[in-house]
């Protein structure tokens, strides 16, 4: 095989407590990570060199940082593989919206290359590598919607209701550095049993700073109340809410003010069913 194309879904927070900070910097959270029907798409073609080619540029992200390059990258280095790719990002996902579209990228991309260039790695050890890239990497090379722990990286699979989602995008992109940095952030939430049923703990940690520095967040969560509770999913700047059927989700979307897209939660990443199929052929 020399060629593969994979989704990178999106995923949303359906809750988010943060229990503490390490003494790196990093804070110990705990969160319930769904899966969704939609993200970006990527196209791999293997090459013989070692050169990784990245089109096209996404606004804003040199290729060099592109988190779909440092995947590559590091596992190049992490399996002295000489082979190198191109590849094509179809980019749907907003980025800086906390639906984790970079992560998701990067986690699609250490799936494709282990395969394309026959590296045999354990989703234990892509999931370790994925790691050194970002907290949220992880749940995706996993592929399935969990509970998490720790920085986000200690998963506990999760048997979610897979439900249509109304997902939208105030129009704003915020830096997860920048949340986690607040003075004014909740660190203190107790910690919870996760086993525990995934609705009864649906608050986000972050919505009371982000609503306050971010008004089009705060705006796009106030009109979400005119159909049921919204929610913020990472540290957005996307706001969520659960619908009875697509139809519903479809009628709040054309009223809105507010971009967006409709999705569905599922229990298995599209990234994995796909990879799954192409490994049948
Ligand atoms: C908050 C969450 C919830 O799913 O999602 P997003 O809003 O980013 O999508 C994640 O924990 C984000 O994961 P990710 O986006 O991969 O974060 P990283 O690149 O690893 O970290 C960006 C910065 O956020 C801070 N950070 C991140 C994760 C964490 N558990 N504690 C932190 O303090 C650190 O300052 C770090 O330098
Ligand atoms: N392939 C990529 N897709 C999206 N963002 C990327 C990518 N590579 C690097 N980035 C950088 O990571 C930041 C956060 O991206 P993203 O994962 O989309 O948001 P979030 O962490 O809020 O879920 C972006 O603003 C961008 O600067």
């Amino acid at each position: 095989m020399d060629t593969l194309t994979l989704p990178a879904p999106a995923k949303l927070n359906l809750f988010l407590h943060i229990t503490g900070r390490r003494a790196d910097g990093y804070h110990t959270l705990q969160t319930l990570f769904a899966l969704l029907d939609h993200g970006d798409t990527l196209h791999f073609q293997r090459t013989s060199g070692p050169d990784i080619g990245i089109s096209p540029v996404l606004p804003g992200v040199p290729n060099e940082q592109n988190l779909i390059y440092k995947a590559a990258v590091a596992l190049q280095q992490a399996t002295s593989c000489r082979l190198g790719a191109d590849i094509r990002i179809e980019k749907r996902l907003p980025m800086g919206g906390g639906i984790g579209g970079g992560s998701s990228d990067a986690a699609t991309t250490l799936l494709a290359l282990n395969v394309l260039w026959n590296l045999n790695l354990s989703l234990d050890q892509l999931a370790e590598l994925g790691l050194t890239l970002g907290a949220d990497v992880p749940v995706f090379v996993r592929g399935c919607s969990a509970y998490a722990e720790g920085v986000g990286e200690i998963i506990f699979p999760a048997k979610i209701a897979e439900n249509w989602y109304l997902v939208l995008k105030p129009d704003c992109e915020i830096s997860t550095r920048e949340i986690f940095s607040d003075p004014a952030l909740t660190r203190d939430t107790p910690p919870i049993k996760l086993a525990a049923s995934q609705t009864q703990y649906c608050k986000n940690d972050c919505e009371g700073i982000v609503r306050k520095q971010y008004g089009e967040v705060d705006k796009a969560l106030e009109w979400l109340e005119n159909f049921g509770k919204g929610r913020l999913t990472g540290t957005g700047s996307c706001v969520f809410l659960e619908c009875e059927s697509r139809d519903l989700a479809e009628k709040i979307l054309k009223q809105s003010p507010f971009q967006g897209f409709i999705a569905k939660a599922v229990n298995e990443s599209p990234a994995h069913r796909e990879l799954r199929e192409a490994l049948k052929n």
